[in-house]
């Protein structure tokens, strides 16, 4: 089967390029190359440009009319870079995925999977983990631009008589075990990102934004997922959403987390066991926008995709590990 892969060369949407083919589905991939690396895709058909120039649309879907799925990953991700314009986010994650929507649904694509986020959940914390029908509380044009384009996507796929999943994410970690790609951010904020920067240089400091929050060690707690397991999860959506069998539901939202919250300190403690290192870690302020954070009730996940998580935490901080050092090597041989 031919998918359309929208984001196709970046760090999630080429992990899960790279779990399609390995279970025999061909994916077209559509990328600006504005973030993504021209290298992630280099072992499938690519189109670069932009998800809403209909003529590159019209040109991919003549050269693919086969295209039965589309999968769409490509979108502005920053949550910070989104409370300073607004206005871009509404035009790339909303305006201009209603735009390829229209335009793949005309050329009879039947089926949608959306990279939605968990971060529509920001305002929601507690002791037990999320389930799909707990309160949305967007805090930022990233999220409310995903949380509105469920939405649309919802409205569209009925016109259309189409059927969607969108997967809500947790905190994707890692690489493709396989190698095949990984986080690529010459400057990451986030904490793996930092970790893993500090891990290059064999030591320094770790600053941990707050431990005054109201969970276990004062620490904000997050649901980390393998990017590898977020890839199976996208193939586990894939037989459901063409399942014809399946109870008529136009779009499915579905949560994919790892089921389990760990807190900053916890994180940073599995890190200092993998790697030995000795890096210190220091208490700062509050990061601004921080929430004490919650988790991922993936039983949806588990009765409708009949997908789990396999992959630790551990796997997900030693795979980064690799995959940087394999980096390094090919940015600076020896
Ligand atoms: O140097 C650091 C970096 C992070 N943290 C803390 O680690 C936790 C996780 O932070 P991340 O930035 O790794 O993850 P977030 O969930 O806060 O945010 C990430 O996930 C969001 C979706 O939920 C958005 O995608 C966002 O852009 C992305 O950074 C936060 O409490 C943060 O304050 C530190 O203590 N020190």
């Amino acid at each position: 089967m031919k998918i359309l892969v929208t984001g196709g060369a970046g760090y999630i949407g080429s992990t899960v390029v790279s779990a399609l083919a390995d279970a025999g589905y061909s994916p077209i991939i559509l990328d600006s190359l504005v973030e993504g690396q021209a290298s992630f895709a280099s072992q499938h058909p690519l189109y670069v440009g932009d998800i809403a120039d209909t003529d590159l649309l019209k040109k991919l879907f003549s050269e693919h009319p086969d295209i039965q799925l589309l999968m769409h990953f490509a979108a502005r991700i920053d949550v910070e870079e989104s409370m300073r314009l607004p206005s871009l986010y509404y035009t790339e994650n909303l305006f201009k995925a209603a735009t390829l929507m229209h335009c793949a649904l005309e050329h009879g694509v039947k089926h949608i999977i959306f990279s939605s986020t968990a971060a529509v959940y920001e305002g929601s914390t507690g002791a037990t983990g999320l389930t799909e029908e707990a309160a949305v509380q967007p805090l930022s044009p990233y999220a409310r631009s995903k949380l509105m384009f469920e939405t649309v996507l919802q409205d569209i796929c009925i016109e259309s008589d189409a059927s969607a999943v969108a997967l809500r994410y947790f905190n994707p970690i890692g690489a493709d075990p396989a190698m095949r790609s990984g986080p690529y951010k010459a400057d990451p904020s986030h904490i793996l990102g930092k970790l893993t920067a500090l891990a290059a240089v064999h030591g320094g400091e770790f600053v941990i934004n707050g431990d005054d929050y109201p969970t276990r060690d004062g620490t904000p707690i997050r649901d980390y997922i393998h990017v590898w397991d977020l890839a199976q999860a996208h193939l586990a959506a894939l037989k459901y959403v063409v399942e014809p069998e399946r109870p008529r539901e136009h779009l499915s939202i579905i949560n994919v987390g790892s089921g389990s919250g760990v807190t900053v300190r916890e994180c940073v403690n599995a890190f200092l066991e993998v790697t030995g290192l000795p890096i210190q870690v220091r208490i700062g302020g509050r990061r601004a926008g921080d929430t004490a954070g919650a988790f991922a009730d993936t039983t949806r996940a588990q009765k409708l995709l009949k997908w789990s998580p396999e992959l630790t935490l551990k796997q997900g901080i030693q795979d980064a590990l690799t995959w940087q050092s394999l980096r390094r090597q090919q940015v600076e041989p020896t």
